[in-house]
């Protein structure tokens, strides 16, 4: 063994002990470091050479963002890494950083990590991922439920009214009144874009139930005028006393509930446009979910550093997209 390599004899020692026990999947666990710490990642890349590993996986934490640029970087300039896994989904942080471990890496993401438990590492699939980065929901889980819960007469009308971008106080209403018949809750509101994190935090599910049972109540006073506009403006102070008088509520409540309300309809703003799938038809919606769409809904500097709409299809790529999701980025292959 070359004398720089001693530092490393543990590894080295363990990985040979078993391998002659004939164990099938051998892990070496370096402790956490830093870009900034170059002794560490020298350490590092001699435990690689060391140990000669098939796989080189970087760990990263979602939550670190967009440094996850230059962290992925240092590390593929030090040790050849092959794969990304992704923890702490189960957080705030959507996982943006991810994408940009990937640009720096040139490697794909194999496992997610959504909480602290062994059965909380998901192998990692494009799809559920890229929606949620997008803040789209899990549309296929999403439009599922639609072909389950809400009456065959009524879904292509309300589906029609998401794409053409109206969200409506109207469209909120009756997508809450959805949302109670289908139940388990919380597993639902999972998938609707926009409606999980804010309105319902995971773990607080009657909470958020009683509270979407109030907002009705209180759209429940409101004239059809008012739920079937699309005019921000319309709500005006008198309007808002006679729906808290008439609802038995506070005037602070029902503007809790229009804020809701604007937060909702911004975001299902951006599928305008978007022409909904069928049932099973999830390629229409790739096909109709261009690069616009797409430079519309991700962070500028995100996209800029990833190298455009361009970079973005290259990654989808590398992440192990299928056809249907490269479509999502402007026609596919
Ligand atoms: N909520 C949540 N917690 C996680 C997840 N992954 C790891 N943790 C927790 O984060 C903490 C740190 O995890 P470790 O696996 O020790 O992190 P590490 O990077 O190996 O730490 P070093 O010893 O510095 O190498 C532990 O309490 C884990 O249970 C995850 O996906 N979600």
């Amino acid at each position: 063994m070359p004398p720089k390599l001693r530092f490393h004899f543990m590894e080295v020692e363990g990985v040979e002990t078993f391998k002659k026990e004939n164990c099938d999947l051998i892990i070496v666990d370096t402790s956490g470091r830093h870009k900034q710490e170059a002794a560490l990642f020298e350490e590092m890349r001699q435990v690689s050479e060391a140990t000669n590993p098939d796989l080189v996986i970087f760990v990263m934490d979602s939550s670190i963002g967009q440094a996850a640029f230059d962290q992925a970087q240092a590390f593929k300039q030090s040790v050849s890494v092959g794969a990304v896994i992704v923890t702490k989904m189960d957080g705030h942080a959507k996982g943006g950083g991810a994408l940009s471990a990937v640009a720096a890496t040139k490697s794909p993401v194999i496992f997610i990590g959504t909480g602290e438990h062994m059965d909380e590492f998901e192998v990692f699939d494009v799809k559920p991922f890229v929606s949620r980065l997008l803040g789209m929901g899990d549309w296929s889980g999403f439009m599922d439920k639609i072909h389950e819960v809400v009456p065959m007469d009524q879904q292509p009308e309300l589906l029609q009214k998401l794409s053409e971008g109206n969200f409506t106080l109207r469209i909120m209403y009756e997508q809450f009144q959805n949302i109670l018949k289908m139940g388990p809750i919380g597993q639902v509101f999972s998938m609707l874009p926009g409606f999980s994190s804010e309105l319902m935090p995971k773990g607080r599910e009657k909470e958020s139930q009683a509270k979407i049972k109030r907002y009705m109540t209180m759209m429940d006073s409101m004239t059809n005028e008012e739920l079937d506009s699309s005019n921000p403006k319309l709500m005006n102070d008198s309007r808002i006393m006679r729906i808290a008088r008439g609802s038995g509520r506070q005037v602070r409540e029902v503007m809790e509930m229009l804020e809701e309300y604007k937060r909702l309809a911004k975001i299902w703003s951006k599928m305008k446009g978007l022409k909904i799938p069928k049932k099973g038809e999830m390629s229409a919606l790739s096909r109709n979910m261009n690069a616009q769409h797409m430079s519309k809904v991700l962070p500028q500097g995100m996209l800029k550093q990833i190298g455009g709409v361009g970079g973005l299809q290259n990654l989808m790529k590398q992440m192990g997209s299928t056809k249907d999701m490269m479509g999502m980025f402007g026609g596919g292959e």
